[in-house]
């Protein structure tokens, strides 16, 4: 069979099969981008009151009760051990620590809801990439399914 015979789902699978696990067709790659995009996390200052849980009780302007406690420790442990799924898994608890700060502070010029609006910034800014080459790794990795009538 000549490469111009395959379709495009098939082509793509050759391409991946063939070369050596690239980023491109590689499903597990988000785990490492994720892992390098907390150490960037980490070496910002602006994380700092993110890195570990914090007693929310003790902060006095307090909105809400944050019902889903979150923190770049525990995201770190979840992700080390394996324990997400998939790059939006990741995702969504990082977004989770953003949104508790949000939901904490009364005022939007707080100090430390400031740093979340910074670490945001920079998550969002490398997370989109990270989410976009995955979906398409999955893509690539999918065999065409037989539709049955
Ligand atoms: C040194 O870090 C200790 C653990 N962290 C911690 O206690 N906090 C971080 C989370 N947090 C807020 O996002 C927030 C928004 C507005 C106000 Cl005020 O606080 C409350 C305080």
């Amino acid at each position: 069979i000549k490469a111009e015979e395959l379709n495009s789902t098939d082509a793509e699978e050759v391409k991946c099969r063939g070369r050596r696990q690239s980023l491109k067709c590689n499903p597990d790659a988000w785990r490492k981008q994720c892992k390098e995009l907390l150490g960037l996390i980490y070496e910002r200052e602006d994380s700092e009151p993110f890195r570990q849980p914090s007693d929310h009780l003790s902060y006095p302007d307090n909105q809400d009760v944050i019902d889903t406690p979150m923190d770049f420790s525990t995201v770190k442990e979840t992700l080390e051990a394996g324990n997400y799924g998939s790059p939006l898994e990741f995702y969504k608890d990082v977004r989770q620590i953003f949104s508790n700060s949000k939901a904490y502070t009364s005022n939007k010029k707080s100090r430390i809801y400031s740093m979340t609006l910074r670490l945001s910034a920079l998550f969002e800014s490398h997370i989109k990439n990270i989410i976009s080459e995955y979906k398409s790794a999955i893509q690539s990795q999918k065999r065409r399914r037989p539709r049955y009538r």
